[in-house]
């Protein structure tokens, strides 16, 4: 079996080219992939399959083997995938589990448009919001020393959240006017990932609703640098996109 290999700030993937749907999916076979030991290695797996009236689909895995939500970074990366085969141009638009996205792709980043965002959960203590995936999004002021794993698996696994089915926990330091810090623990993956799209998604939109940051925020994350911009509308906000690298790293056969 082929597979590739792809990053986007350190949020890595094995990524199959499954036109004729032949991968044999099963939860053992995806956790024994992305294994960092035994297998491949990544944070999760993403098939490329065809779809009626898109130029393709994209089914997304954890790292566990289970069926994630959207992934931001795993779209960026997948339409840099679909770049590189030559299924796409510079422009795109495909399907996911949580409708469609449109993308555009240059020689440095991979720029995807993410779901509409109407509905924020605030909290004294955090924000609670589905950006294709579902976020918990919390401001702390010493980020680099804070046990993200410790501090993630309490509120993944505590309630209210453990029982909707869990969610991804953002850690966020403000470090100037449209910029923040943000360290990210992956539901699924369970364990801080090196960056997460629609987590950095949620911090940005927390982040212009609590703090006023508007059109665009720069993020920076344990493997690189994010950028998100945004429109916000009466209700929520529209017009957001995910915008940072995406490479491929190698390729192999198993
Ligand atoms: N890394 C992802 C988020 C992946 C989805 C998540 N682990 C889940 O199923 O909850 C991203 O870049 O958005």
């Amino acid at each position: 079996m082929k597979f590739y290999k792809y990053q986007g700030t350190g949020n890595d993937f094995v990524v199959i080219d499954d036109r004729d749907e032949t991968f044999p999916v099963s939860q053992k076979l995806i956790a024994d992939l992305c294994h960092r030991r035994f297998g491949v290695g990544a944070d999760g797996l993403m098939l490329l399959q065809n779809a009626e009236g898109y130029d393709f689909r994209m089914v997304y895995f954890n790292s566990d083997g289970t069926e994630g939500s959207m992934c931001g970074n795993g779209g960026r990366c997948l339409v840099r995938f679909a770049h590189d085969l030559g299924i796409i141009g510079d422009s795109t638009v495909f399907i996911a589990t949580d409708g469609e996205h449109e993308a555009k792709v240059s020689p440095e980043v991979v720029s995807l448009k993410m779901i509409d965002v109407n509905n924020i959960e605030k909290t004294e203590s955090y924000d609670f919001m589905n950006t294709g995936s579902p976020h918990y999004v919390e401001y702390v002021d010493d980020l680099e020393n804070l046990d993200v794993y410790a501090k993630g698996k309490a509120v993944r696994y505590g309630e209210p959240f453990v029982s909707k089915g869990g969610t991804n926990v953002n850690f966020v330091e403000v470090v100037g006017d449209n910029k923040l810090n943000v360290r990210t623990y992956e539901r699924g993956v369970e364990d801080e990932t090196y960056a997460c799209g629609t987590g950095v998604t949620a911090c940005a939109l927390s982040a212009n609703s609590r703090l006023g940051f508007d059109k665009f925020v720069d993020i920076k994350v344990v493997g690189g640098n994010l950028r998100i911009e945004f429109n916000r509308t009466e209700n929520g906000y529209d017009n957001i996109y995910l915008i940072g690298p995406a490479v491929k790293v190698f390729e192999g056969n198993i």
